[in-house]
């Protein structure tokens, strides 16, 4: 199945992908970074899914989100009647559940289920028995129970069932997680939850302030990302899945499920802009926890509790997504020293306060010590902010964001009358400013470069002037977003940098698609050069790669004209909304 074939449905905890064919292949019970209990997605139905749909096994003819919902719906037209799957997570009160509701359309339709449990990311086969018709599969710490109208049979490791359903019928599946040494939880009321869920959705909604073009798109993308915040702490994911490969069939699988401080704050950034200050709040709060200790202990990504240790394994029983191995859980990128992150920490927390989140001492106590961090660290070589796991350098853009930091850090003690060595950090900043436009630019080529003294260019130059470094129309901004243009295009959409097999950019063998942020930067910088139609027409070619319930994964592969990477992704779907705002500002 391609990565553009699956649908998300979410309960703020953990997320399901569900195959166009009615296939759940991915889901991690009871939280985001949980082990998997359906893990087809990386592997084989044998390590997990749960399929329903029509007997014979068929893409649905059409699908959709209940309009402002994360509730999906697939639909199949068949010869005998139309059947409709409602598949949605009810945001929880105490155990997770899966709920799927068969409705018939019109006629009769002969259905199918098949259900294979395998906890442990798809290794353990559980031990399944049936309470009082209800089916239970355990092993280890989780348990499941389905409570399905029709029983199941088991059979190959599997259950399965087929039933008929008619119009007007509507028959509830719902699948609860719960701790194996707990008692059967109590059961929920499909319908009732849909209508809760439903509503709960419509009311989030409700609060967007964002009314410019492209509308629909955006709140799409607003409830993504809202999808991916991990409520009882206010984390957010960077993605739902691990190793949906960059590369197909490649080595650069990566787990996303963990809360990265770039990928949180960019969220946020769009959240905040567009009138959700309660989950800043949030965020800032888990900020304030997952950090809490010595600033030289700051970490670029954290669990979703704020955990700190995130170690890397490879799970060599997964023959991963299209061969495409090895599968990682844990992300080793934790250890790395990434600048920018202390510059997007300030900017989103600076503006949090400018958008009316309360003043917060412990906060600006915070920031401060990330500010003395800066101070003595700025002028070190990083692994920047597209990790790259060859050899550290003075990227320009880490650098770009250190001069962010101390920027943000001066504005809020002039703009909040917070007590700082303001004259300290202007100083600085301005240090800062200078070696970057001293070392990181090309005058010969007009461009600033990918790192001090790299004959390459990078894509997150094209920040410079979206956070406010230099003007849009100044010439070395104007040489470096043509530069970026010239040498980073594939197929009209921007590569983070140079990919090739025989060049050493990130350490890494193999290629990668096109990153989907760096073509929606792009679109802004268009927008604010003044070239609104280019910007336009980039913007919805771009809207064209989601699919067809609006999602985006990282990457696309021009090569396969397919979506690559985690999905869906925060990375992109951030910029998508700042982008259709650049586009709705006039000018
Ligand atoms: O490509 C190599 C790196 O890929 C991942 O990092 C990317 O995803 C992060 C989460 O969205 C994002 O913050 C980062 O900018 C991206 O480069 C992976 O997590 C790394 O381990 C890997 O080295």
């Amino acid at each position: 199945m391609r990565i553009e074939d699956y649908a998300l449905i979410g309960d703020m905890q953990s997320a399901a992908l569900v195959g166009r064919d009615g296939s759940i292949d991915w889901l991690c019970l009871p939280r985001f970074d949980s082990p998997s209990c359906f893990t087809a997605l990386l592997g084989s139905e044998r390590n997990g899914h749960w399929w329903l749909g029509p007997t014979g096994r068929r893409a649905a003819t059409r699908r959709r989100y209940r309009p402002d919902t994360l509730i999906l719906e697939s639909e199949w037209d068949t010869p005998t009647g139309t059947v409709r799957v409602i598949d949605f997570m009810p945001p929880r009160d105490r155990n997770p559940d899966v709920v799927r509701i068969v409705e018939g359309v019109s006629g009769t339709v002969q259905m199918s289920t098949q259900l294979r449990v395998r906890f442990d990311y798809g290794r353990i086969v559980p031990w399944v028995r049936r309470t009082n018709g209800h089916l239970q599969a355990i092993g280890g710490p989780d348990s499941i129970w389905l409570h399905s109208p029709v029983p199941l049979k088991g059979g190959d490791y599997a259950h399965r069932a087929t039933f008929t359903v008619k119009e007007g019928e509507r028959l509830p599946f719902v699948f609860t997680w719960h701790p194996s040494h707990q008692p059967m939880p109590p059961r929920i009321h499909a319908e009732t939850q849909l209508a809760e869920t439903e509503a709960m959705w419509a009311e989030w909604v409700a609060k967007c302030t964002y009314e410019g073009p492209y509308r629909e798109a955006v709140v799409r993308s607003l409830i993504t990302l809202k999808g991916l915040i991990y409520d009882p702490t206010g984390g957010i994911v960077a993605a739902p899945t691990t190793s949906i490969p960059e590369d197909l069939g490649g080595v650069r699988n990566w787990d996303y499920r963990y809360c990265w401080l770039r990928d949180a704050t960019m969220t946020l950034d769009a959240l905040i802009n567009s009138g959700y200050l309660d989950e800043a709040a949030a965020w800032r709060s888990w900020l304030l926890r997952a950090i809490a200790g010595r600033p030289q202990d700051l970490q670029i990504m954290y669990g979703v509790a704020g955990e700190r240790r995130l170690p890397e394994m490879q799970l060599d029983w997964l023959d991963g997504y299209e061969d495409s191995r090895p599968v990682r859980i844990g992300n080793q990128a934790v250890k790395q020293l990434q600048l920018d992150v202390y510059g997007e920490v300030m900017s989103c927390l600076f503006v949090s306060r400018t958008s009316g989140l309360a003043a917060d001492d412990r906060a600006w106590a915070i920031q401060r010590q990330l500010l003395d961090y800066v101070a003595e660290h700025w002028d070190e070589p990083d692994e920047g902010l597209w990790e790259v796991r060859g050899p550290r350098r003075h990227f320009t853009h880490s650098k770009v964001m250190c001069w962010v930091a101390l920027d943000r850090a001066v504005q809020y003690v002039e703009r909040f009358g917070r007590t700082g060595p303001v004259e300290r950090w202007r100083e600085l900043r301005d240090a800062v400013h200078a070696e970057i436009c001293e070392k990181g630019f090309d005058a010969r080529r007009n461009t600033f470069t990918q790192s001090y003294g790299s004959p390459d260019v990078d894509a997150a130059l094209l920040l410079m002037p979206l956070v406010g470094f230099l003007p849009i129309d100044d010439p070395r901004v104007t040489g470096t977003v043509a530069a970026v243009e010239k040498e980073l295009m594939s197929d009209g959409f921007v590569l983070r940098y140079p990919v090739a097999e025989d060049n050493d950019v990130d350490g890494l063998p193999g290629g990668e698609g096109a990153f989907l942020a760096c073509s929606f930067w792009l679109v802004e910088v268009m927008a604010m050069q003044g070239r609104k139609e280019e910007a336009r027409q980039l913007f919805e070619r771009l809207l064209a790669l989601r699919n067809d319930v609006g999602l985006l994964a990282e990457e696309y592969d021009p090569r396969y004209a397919r979506m690559v990477g985690n999905f869906p992704q925060a990375f992109s779907h951030v910029p998508l909304v700042h982008a259709a705002r650049a586009l709705s500002e006039p000018g």
